[in-house]
């Protein structure tokens, strides 16, 4: 069967990497979660001290350090996941922290940031039989995939989802700055010049504020099998 790219974007929180993952699992394709790689610069660029105190970046630091930033997607040897590395350690924990989400969504404004994300994820996808993630994948970084999704779900039971996720995962955060940060986030994510989010026009639109995890994986399975099947 030939191999196709399928991407899916939407909004924070929503489930995306959930169904992308457990999609790119059943049909044997290689699962990019491309959020990841906007964070791992943002863990970087609060490992080295580039946010201000007003909370500004420190752009021109970043685009000469931008050569030194490598991000990659492993294996953990130990867990056996595969796993976000930046500069060659496991940063899958660190990335998911609420201070790197309350600084990604700047960092990704940034169009030399952007710029460099793009190249990677394109070369990640030459081969095709890929499944990404993210904000921008059906519009800028593949515009021409064959599976196009677009999720959405109402704020208030994303955050509650993240909310149930950190706190199972022992992380101190209140559901108030959860629902803060994804309303933040998507109002950053959908007003920045560049690329910003929104469905690309040939997207399938999934609410799954009422859908249970399987409902959602049995759905996109179908749209799989609709693609490649026409
Ligand atoms: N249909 C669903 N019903 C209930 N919980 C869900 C559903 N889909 C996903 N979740 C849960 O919601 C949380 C967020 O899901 P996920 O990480 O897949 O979202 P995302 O859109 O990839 O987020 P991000 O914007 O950070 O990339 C996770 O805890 C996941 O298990
Ligand atoms: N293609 C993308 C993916 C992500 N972003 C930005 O990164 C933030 C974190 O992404 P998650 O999927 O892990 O929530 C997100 O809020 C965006 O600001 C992006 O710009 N483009």
């Amino acid at each position: 069967m030939k191999k196709i790219i399928i991407a899916i974007d939407g909004f924070s929180s929503c489930g995306k990497s959930t169904m992308a993952k457990d999609l790119a699992k059943e049909i044997g394709y290689i699962y990019i979660d491309s959020g990841a790689m906007y964070r791992a610069v943002t863990l970087y660029c609060l490992q080295h001290g580039m946010f201000n105190a007003d909370g500004s970046i420190q752009e021109e630091t970043l685009k000469q350090q931008m050569k030194d930033i490598h991000i990659s997607f492993q294996l953990d040897p130990a867990s056996q996941r595969p796993a976000t590395y930046l500069n060659g350690k496991n940063v899958e924990e660190e990335i998911r922290t609420i201070e790197v989400s309350s600084h990604v969504s700047p960092i990704a404004t940034l169009g030399f940031v952007r710029e460099e994300m793009v190249r990677q994820q394109q070369a990640m996808g030459k081969e095709k039989g890929i499944v990404m993630d993210g904000r921008d994948i059906g519009t800028a970084v593949f515009p021409h995939a064959e599976l196009k999704i677009f999720v959405t779900a109402s704020a208030q039971i994303r955050a509650e989802r993240r909310y149930k996720e950190l706190k199972e995962k022992g992380q101190d955060v209140s559901f108030e700055e959860i629902l803060k940060n994804i309303e933040d986030r998507d109002r950053i994510d959908q007003s920045r010049e560049i690329s910003p989010l929104r469905k690309a026009d040939d997207a399938l639109l999934l609410d799954n504020s009422h859908m249970s995890i399987a409902e959602q994986k049995e759905w996109l399975k179908e749209q799989f099998n609709k693609a490649t099947h026409e």
